[in-house]
């Protein structure tokens, strides 16, 4: 310090100076502190990263849930500072005593639930309020002598999704490791009574949707024989990978559950998956947005072990269609095309292109055939699932979708049997006697082994039936007892009741009721109308149970309702076996009048749709003959325009050819006037050549008379030169010769 202020004291000079120094002691205080600081910071995250192990967990992975329900069990997590609020309304661990941000705590009345309303009220739907510790906010857990970092945060990627990393310091990973076992088993004892139902979104993911109870297997009442077959089946599958890949065989299995809807088919689905302890992935292929490459998505990333369900086959390829009528809807796609009138046929007018454009559209978000088997057994398909479909249309399904390979095992489902009706019965109504005394009654004697079970075996492509089809003599003959009489068929009846345990003996003995230990007098009995208001059925005994039940079976017809329709009767006299068992059979009279009325209803409003679309179509059909009146008309003209103009050119050519011609012929007739006048000019001057040829020899003539004149006159001169001098010179002045 000495050596520091002897360096400043030149500067600031004297004791003016001293607020300085304390100044800069105070820089260099702060200096120091922040380097050290940050030499620590450092030191720790090197440290950190010597020594602690670190796991990442993202929310698109399972071992994510099991870590955060593990989580929202310790109580340093839930002694979080700073949290944020959720809710959720159902889920894995939310209803569990246990489960992190069940209770909520009020000043004054100390911890309380945090749902709304009352408790009394079963089956309401609570809101619960979750609390989680926010993002970015590190928590120390300890955990088996080991302090945990747990840290919940968001992956860098842009993606935001979800991420849980844990650090510890350890040698190895076995304390994590520990950890996620442990969190899984946790996970799973929660899972033991409920399955996850996962619905694909139309981004190609899959979505937890819901978690429902298992269904217990025997609530299903099926012929004997169907349930086992399919549970050994998928059992046996998934145990067989080895198998399967010693052979090379796809480890893939696909079930086709079909028949007549409410015939039970989900619900089995529903109690294999909780059997089998799998999630259920749920695709509904009539969805609008579903198309072949969201669909090889999707497939793509369905676990290994789970049940994968394609509900309603046959919708797949006709999503604008109601279950009901695949053709007539296709009929009513063509009538309103055939309404849209003819414009729309040929591509013009703004409906027209219009809906072109949309089928461009719907043709590239389009789930294909191909598509679909490509999704099913492509190379992106996963292995080890369990393939369920589900359709109430066989007979609209394309051979290729249902052959062995895709769909192994077949299960037909038909309307229930006398034999499923008792057994409906005897499941719905709680027994004070589980051990029915066997022969005591005339029990529905169950049919033969399920009639309608395909297996398609790996070895051969051939289907067989593992059981024969119902003889239905053998049925008739099971059920010719005497029909109950229609009088004691009333639901909320109370006629003389049939067995010793039933109605009457309920009305006698009073319901227990508030306070009624402390009266001296019996309480009146039970009111029939609030009786049968009752909700729950008393217990009965076996024999009043099998006989009340063997009544209802034998009320029922054959095959003729699905067995939720029965189970729907039952649900109306939930509280009254007796008279659900006494009042069938004026239920399926009704039932039958209200299918007749709804059949002729129907009828009647299918011949009056049909008159309709005849109508429609008639008058698209005269628009259309009316068009091509028109365009015929159109045509015509068009030829006759087509013809005058033809003619019009025609005159033109010739109008041409005329001018031309004559053009030609003037031309000619200039040509020969000039070759005449240079004829003419030809002949002068031969004329006038012939002219100078005969004044030349004219004047040769001359010349040559003169000539002999002057031979005469010489010899006349000589003579008289002879005489006098000769008169050369004179006679060649006289004459020249012309040029
Ligand atoms: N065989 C059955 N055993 C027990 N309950 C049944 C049976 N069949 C139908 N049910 C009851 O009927 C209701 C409808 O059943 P489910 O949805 O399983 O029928 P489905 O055949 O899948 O019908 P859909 O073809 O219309 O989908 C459910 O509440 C179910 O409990």
């Amino acid at each position: 310090m000495d050596a520091l202020k002897s360096l400043i004291q030149p500067l600031v000079g004297g004791a003016g100076g001293s607020s300085v120094v304390d100044g800069m002691k105070l820089v260099v205080l702060g200096g120091t502190v922040e380097t050290a600081r940050r030499v620590s910071s450092s030191a720790w995250s090197h440290f950190v990263n010597s020594f602690f192990l670190t796991a990442h967990f993202s929310e698109e992975d399972y071992p994510y849930d099991w870590l955060m329900l593990w989580l929202s069990r310790r109580p340093e997590w839930q002694r979080s500072r700073e949290f944020e609020t959720t809710t959720r309304t159902s889920g894995i661990g939310a209803d569990t005593a246990n489960s992190f941000g069940e209770e909520d705590f009020d000043d004054d009345t100390g911890p309380i639930a945090a749902v709304d309303g009352d408790d009394d009220i079963p089956g309401k739907v609570t809101t619960r309020v979750v609390f989680q510790p926010t993002f970015d906010t590190t928590h120390t857990i300890y955990y088996r002598g080991h302090w945990l970092r747990v840290r919940r945060g968001r992956k860098t990627d842009g993606s935001g999704t979800e991420m849980l990393s844990i650090s510890v310091v350890a040698r190895s990973n076995t304390i994590l490791k520990q950890l996620v076992l442990q969190a899984k088993k946790e996970y799973e004892a929660e899972a033991i009574h409920r399955i996850q139902i996962y619905f694909a979104d139309s981004h190609g993911s899959w979505r937890w949707t819901d978690s429902r109870h298992k269904r217990p297997m025997g609530s299903i009442v099926l012929n004997p024989g169907v349930k086992e077959m399919l549970l050994n089946d998928t059992k046996d599958f998934l145990k067989s990978e080895k198998w399967y890949a010693d052979r090379g065989i796809p480890f893939r299995r696909g079930y086709l559950l079909h028949g007549v809807p409410g015939s039970g088919k989900s619900s089995l689905i529903h109690a294999i998956a909780g059997q089998l302890m799998l999630d259920i992935y749920v695709v509904s292929l009539s969805a609008s947005w579903i198309s072949d490459s969201t669909l090889t998505t999707l497939m793509g990333r369905v676990p290994a072990r789970c049940i994968l369900l394609l509900e309603d086959l046959d919708a797949a390829f006709v999503r604008s269609v109601t279950r009901e009528g695949g053709d007539e809807g296709k009929d009513k796609q063509k009538d309103n095309s055939a309404e849209q009138g003819p414009s729309n046929q040929n591509g013009s007018g703004i409906r027209g292109g219009r809906n072109r454009r949309n089928e461009q559209l719907s043709d590239v978000n389009t789930l294909s055939l191909s598509g679909l088997l490509n999704a099913l057994d492509g190379v992106a398909a996963a292995e080890g699932r369990l393939l369920f479909a589900t359709t109430n249309h066989l007979d609209r399904l394309d051979p290729a979708l249902s052959r062995p390979g895709r769909m192994d095992v077949w299960v037909e489902f038909k309307n229930a049997s006398k034999w499923q009706a008792e057994a409906l019965f005897r499941n719905f109504f709680p027994s004070t006697d589980d051990d029915l005394m066997e022969g005591e009654v005339d029990v529905v004697p169950p049919p033969a082994p399920s009639p309608s079970i395909h297996v398609a075996t790996q070895s051969s492509s051939s289907l067989w039936s593992m059981s024969p089809s119902f003889s239905s003599s053998s049925v008739a003959s099971s059920f010719s007892s005497t029909p109950l009489s229609s009088s004691s068929s009333s639901p909320v009846s109370t006629n003389v009741p049939l067995f010793p345990n039933t109605a009457a003996s309920m009305t006698t003995e009073p319901l227990p009721q508030f306070g009624a230990s402390n009266q001296a007098y019996l309480p009146p009995p039970v009111e029939e109308h609030i009786l049968a208001s009752q909700h729950s059925a008393k217990p009965l005994d076996g024999v009043t149970l099998a006989m009340l039940a063997k009544k209802f079976a034998d009320g029922v017809p054959e095959e003729e309702f699905s067995v939720a329709a029965l189970q729907g009767y039952l649900l109306k006299n939930k509280s009254q076996p007796e008279a659900a068992a006494d009042g069938v059979s004026e239920w399926v009279a009704s039932e039958r009048q209200m299918r007749e009325r709804l059949r002729k209803e129907k009828e009647e409003r299918e011949a009056k749709e049909k008159l309709e679309r005849e109508k429609r179509k008639k008058k698209a059909a005269e628009k259309e003959s009316e068009k091509k009146e028109l365009e015929k008309k159109e045509q015509e003209l068009e030829k006759m325009r087509q013809l005058l103009a033809e003619k019009e050119k025609e005159k033109e050519e010739k109008e041409k050819m005329e001018k031309e011609k004559a053009e030609k012929e003037k031309e000619e007739d200039e040509k020969k006037a000039a070759e005449k006048e240079a004829e003419a000019a030809a002949a002068e001057e031969e004329a006038r050549k012939e002219e100078i040829k005969k004044k030349e020899a004219e004047v040769e003539e001359a010349r040559k008379k003169q000539q002999a004149l002057d031979q005469e006159s010489d010899s006349e001169s000589e003579d008289s030169d002879s005489e006098n001098t000769p008169p050369e010179s004179t006679s060649t002045s006289r004459w020249s010769r012309p040029s």
